[in-house]
């Protein structure tokens, strides 16, 4: 079942049931922040503290990193990209059978994201709700000029707590340390003791996260960049819509193209960005 949902103050968004899950995606955003499946623990962390609110990210769940990952060279211009505070267009929803839901959002250039990013474009996300979660981004080039982006389905994962999980299947992977801007070799799996902000490379293969009670998996296509981020003390206490202690019971991994992964989409031509977590 899919439901319309709207904050008193006109924040909307909405809100799927289907026979063993759940899940909330915002207009603003495409931003998926909730996933479940029924009788079971959320899968995606979402702040407690987190705005709703035109032209602010959520903080938490899956937003969408795009046309840029990171800082942009302008500084005027939004960390990550647009598109996770432009209001999208939700074209359908079909409910394949009683297990599994799919919703599309599309975006597109208007004068505003003309003016920040010189390209036309056609950005779509299809959401699959099942037992798993599958998301799907594909950017079409909509311009005469070849463009390149850099991008993320930047996912906060709950985690029972910080100091407890593991991530698997990085081990020997290179990375850009983002706090150091140094390269360095993963040598076994992540754990986390202190602020963890990296860009692994040449991802090929399936990444778990393990947690005490739980394994969950991700597999990604159309990239070969994963971002593994914890804020840990300092960070959390300098961020927007963030608890204290907040750190403690999120990490991020994210589905990405970027850095060296960044990809250049021809005139007419389309990449996709998929994410099957289960
Ligand atoms: O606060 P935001 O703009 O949502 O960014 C949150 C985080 O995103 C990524 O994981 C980056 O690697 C981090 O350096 C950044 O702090």
């Amino acid at each position: 079942m899919i439901t319309h949902k709207k904050l008193p103050n006109g924040f909307e968004y909405i809100e799927v049931k289907n026979g063993v899950a759940e899940a909330k995606i915002a207009l603003q955003g495409a931003h998926l922040f909730h996933y479940a499946r029924v009788g079971k623990e959320p899968i995606l962390w979402l702040s407690e503290v987190s705005d709703f609110e035109k032209g602010k990210a959520i903080r938490g769940g899956v937003p969408i990193c795009w046309p840029w990952f990171g800082f942009n060279k302008d500084k005027a211009l939004p960390q990550h990209g647009f598109a996770r505070i432009s209001m999208w267009e939700f074209v359908c929803s079909n409910e394949l059978d009683e297990k599994t839901t799919v919703l599309t959002f599309k975006l597109t250039n208007s004068e505003k994201t003309l003016q920040i990013w010189h390209y036309k474009f056609e950005l779509e996300l299809r959401i699959t709700i099942s037992d798993k979660l599958t998301m799907e981004l594909k950017t079409t080039n909509r311009d005469e000029k070849e463009f390149k982006i850099t991008q993320a389905l930047h996912t906060y994962f709950a985690v029972s707590h910080i100091s407890d999980v593991a991530i698997l299947g990085l081990d020997k992977k290179p990375y850009l340390n983002a706090l150091t801007y140094k390269n360095e070799e993963q040598e076994g799996d992540i754990t986390f003791n202190e602020e963890v902000d990296r860009v692994y490379q040449d991802v090929d293969d399936e990444i778990v996260l393990r947690d005490k009670n739980r394994e969950i998996h991700i597999k990604n296509q159309g990239s070969s960049s994963v971002v593994v981020w914890n804020p840990w003390i300092e960070k959390t206490k300098r961020m927007s819509a963030m608890q204290e202690n907040a750190y403690e019971y999120m990490l991020c991994i994210e589905s990405a193209n970027a850095f060296d992964d960044a990809r250049a989409i021809k005139s007419q031509e389309s990449h996709s960005l998929k994410a099957v977590i289960c």
